[in-house]
């Protein structure tokens, strides 16, 4: 039997998965898929390595839990990778607040911290969370490890970090935390290999997702967020409103008799995309749509990542690359086109018979500025930082050579 680790990446109504070996400080991706839909039409997919697709339902129609989804995948690994024994699980979880800065291993200590944190992020920290208890059930005598995304952000300065607000809710931890940090720590370290003279140079690196929110990076460090105490800050998302003047909360409390739980319902589930189409949260189905208020949701979007690549290049003195990376990012070339529109002031001669043909550089050879696409990989992140937190294999990582120069 071989030793293996596996990542948990749960969500509202997914549960994605990756096995992966170490082999000297750095995981190799052995299988990986999700299962999906479980709230709705509950569907199971996996895949060995880089080989096909393997689809199939789940469940017997109707709604399938997560401990009844990690069941699937367990007993898809056991049938398909029967000679590996998981020795450890890295679980991502969206918010890690003051507390934790790095990676940590799971004690019930840190899950009481964890649930603390559950009303700052209702739409992830609460299944990350049921993710590691059926993840600990199933693998008792597994190091467990959780994996923040607002880890990576924490090394901000006070100004970044700060809410113009009395000191006092500062101390109390209402701050801007940020979040994607491990997929824009995927796609620091993606481009370390593939582009070595330009990865700790000022990138802006745009995770556009469900969920979505932009970060400047300098020296491979985040040094800025759209994201702040909460995932809702920022861009507008699938459902979530974005940016928003905390006098229209007021108003709706005032005038509309709303409470917590309504605005939340508001904020998280109602808006976004979503609330701004009354169509849909998918960007996909935006895209098909000839509605005008399709194209509304759109443009409102674009706009914001346009205003928002503008912002975080200030914070830095200026701009080296700009990245696309998320479900939109990676695919939705007319968003990448829109949103580098007039973009010539900034240094970026953009290419868009590259950006059409999905090419991964999508500025012009002679660009001052790069304008690129790299595919995140969380779970890859996620995976490093177990190896090293479980102590599977302590040995120093080995950089990439054959991707060196790929995107320069
Ligand atoms: N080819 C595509 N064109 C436009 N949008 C796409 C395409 N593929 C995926 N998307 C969009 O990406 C978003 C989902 O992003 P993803 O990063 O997978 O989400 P999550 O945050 O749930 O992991 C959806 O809005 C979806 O419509
Ligand atoms: C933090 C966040 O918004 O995550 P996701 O994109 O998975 O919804
Ligand atoms: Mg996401």
């Amino acid at each position: 039997m071989s030793a293996c680790l596996l990542t948990l990446n749960a969500g509202s109504s997914s549960l994605k998965f990756a096995a992966f070996a170490a082999r000297a400080g750095e995981p190799l991706r052995l299988a990986s898929g999700q299962a999906e839909g479980l709230k709705s039409e509950p569907r199971f997919e996996a895949r060995l390595g880089d080989g096909p697709r393997q689809k199939k339902a789940l469940g017997d129609g109707g709604p399938v839990s997560h401990r009844q989804a990690l069941d699937a995948v367990l007993a898809w690994l056991s049938e398909h990778l029967p000679d590996h024994q998981i020795a450890a699980v890295g679980h991502r979880v969206v918010h890690g607040g003051r507390f934790f800065s790095g990676p940590v291993v799971v004690t019930d200590e840190v899950l009481e911290r964890l649930r603390l944190l559950e009303p700052l992020a209702p739409l992830h920290q609460p299944h990350n969370l049921a993710g590691i208890g059926v993840g600990r059930q199933a693998f008792p005598g597994a190091v467990h490890v959780a994996c923040f995304d607002t880890a990576f952000h924490r090394g901000h300065g006070f100004v970044e970090e700060a809410y113009g607000l009395p000191r006092e809710l500062y101390a109390a931890g209402i701050r801007r935390y940020g979040f994607h940090g491990l997929s824009y720590e995927s796609v620091v370290h993606l481009l370390r290999a593939t582009a070595p003279s330009l990865w700790d140079k000022r990138l802006v690196v745009s995770h556009l997702g469900n969920g979505a929110s932009m970060c400047a990076i300098q020296g491979g460090a985040s040094v800025a967020s759209t994201m702040g105490f909460t995932a809702l800050d920022g861009l507008p998302m699938g459902t979530r409103c974005g940016q928003l003047d905390p006098g229209v909360l007021l108003f709706l409390m005032a005038h509309r008799g709303m409470d917590a739980a309504a605005l939340t319902d508001l904020l998280y589930n109602q808006s976004g995309l979503k609330g701004l189409s009354g169509i849909s949260s998918d960007m996909r189905g935006l895209e098909a749509s000839d509605k005008p208020e399709a194209r509304d949701a759109i443009a409102y979007f674009v706009a914001r990542v346009r205003r928002e690549i503008g912002a975080l290049a200030a914070t830095m003195g200026g701009l080296d690359a700009i990245v696309f990376t998320g479900g939109i990012g990676e695919n939705a070339w007319r968003i990448r086109e829109k949103a580098l529109e007039r973009s010539e002031w900034l240094g970026i001669a953009f290419d868009p018979e590259a950006n059409r043909a999905g090419s991964p550089v999508i500025s012009g050879p002679d660009s001052r500025v790069k304008a690129l696409v790299v595919k995140t990989d969380e779970e890859a992140a996620i995976a490093r930082h177990t190896i090293r937190t479980s102590g599977m294999d302590l040995r120093p990582q080995l950089e990439p050579q054959a991707m060196a120069g790929e995107l320069e």
